[in-house]
């Protein structure tokens, strides 16, 4: 069997003059390296893409993570330079995209961005600022130009029990990295908490019943996927889930 494809989000980059649709090789290796897929980027073109039938010709959905925020029109937010940068395009592209995903049953794996994505595709809400709300910590990336200290191991997060992400890495506390400042605030339709930090943030939710891997982390697991055993299963889950959807998916492709 060929190896899945997995669509992957992509953000919109002003560079040398040229308007990019781009998405970081850290998610990229750890599709190719770890979870054994293909990853194919789509372009943030909004409307101008047919999403449901790119849909039917993909294994899995992957929705990145990004420094912009998901725009607080979409849940009811207030809007606030502050609160930027935005990136519109990726908004207009990712919601419809990950909410007929997770309607058509295909496998989903968000990260941080890409989970806000998904509350907010389902009809949740997202909290701003979160170092400044009472009792929370302060999510945010330390400040350096060094990736691997941005991306570093910052706080325990504890795992429900019974949850979809346990049943991958176990129910034991993991220690992730943290590089965002909104949190999931109401939960969108169909979702459940998965894990928690130790000042109630959201840090993982699924969609429970989905048929295939539906899973979610405001964590980053591709940073470390090739060295850190957690990170790397939640790859390799998502992998097997692809691989199984494609398996299913080409089956109904063929004649009888
Ligand atoms: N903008 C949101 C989403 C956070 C997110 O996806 N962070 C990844 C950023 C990677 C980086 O800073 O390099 C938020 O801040 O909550």
């Amino acid at each position: 069997m060929t190896r899945p494809l997995v669509l992957v989000t992509a953000d919109v980059k002003h560079m040398d003059n040229y308007v990019w649709h781009a998405a970081p090789s850290t998610y990229l290796t750890a599709l190719t390296r770890c979870a054994g897929a293909t990853p194919v980027i789509l372009p943030s073109l909004g409307s101008e893409i047919e999403i449901d039938a790119i849909l039917g010709d993909v294994d899995g959905v992957l929705a990145t993570g990004s420094r912009s925020n998901v725009h607080p029109d979409l849940y009811g937010g207030e809007a606030t330079e502050a609160n930027g940068p935005y990136d519109p395009a990726r908004d207009s592209t990712t919601l419809p995209l990950l909410k007929r995903a997770v309607e058509r049953g295909i496998p989903v794996f968000a990260i941080c961005r890409g989970m806000q994505e998904l509350n907010v595709a389902l009809g949740g809400t997202l909290l701003a600022e979160i170092q400044n709300l009472d009792g929370r910590s302060d999510h945010r990336a330390p400040a350096s130009d060094s990736q691997d200290e941005r991306f570093k191991i910052a706080h325990p997060v504890v795992i429900e029990a019974g949850s979809r992400i346990g049943r991958v890495i176990g129910t034991d506390p993991v220690r992730v990295n943290s590089l965002h400042r909104q949190a999931l605030g109401t939960l969108g339709d169909r979702l459940q908490v998965e894990a928690r930090a130790e000042d109630g943030t959201i840090e993982a939710v699924s969609v429970p019943d989905a048929p295939g891997y539906l899973v979610a982390t405001q964590w980053h697991p591709e940073y470390w996927a090739e060295t850190d055993s957690p990170s790397r299963r939640l790859f390799e889950a998502f992998g097997d889930a692809a691989s199984a959807y494609r398996k299913q998916r080409l089956a109904t492709l063929l004649p009888a």
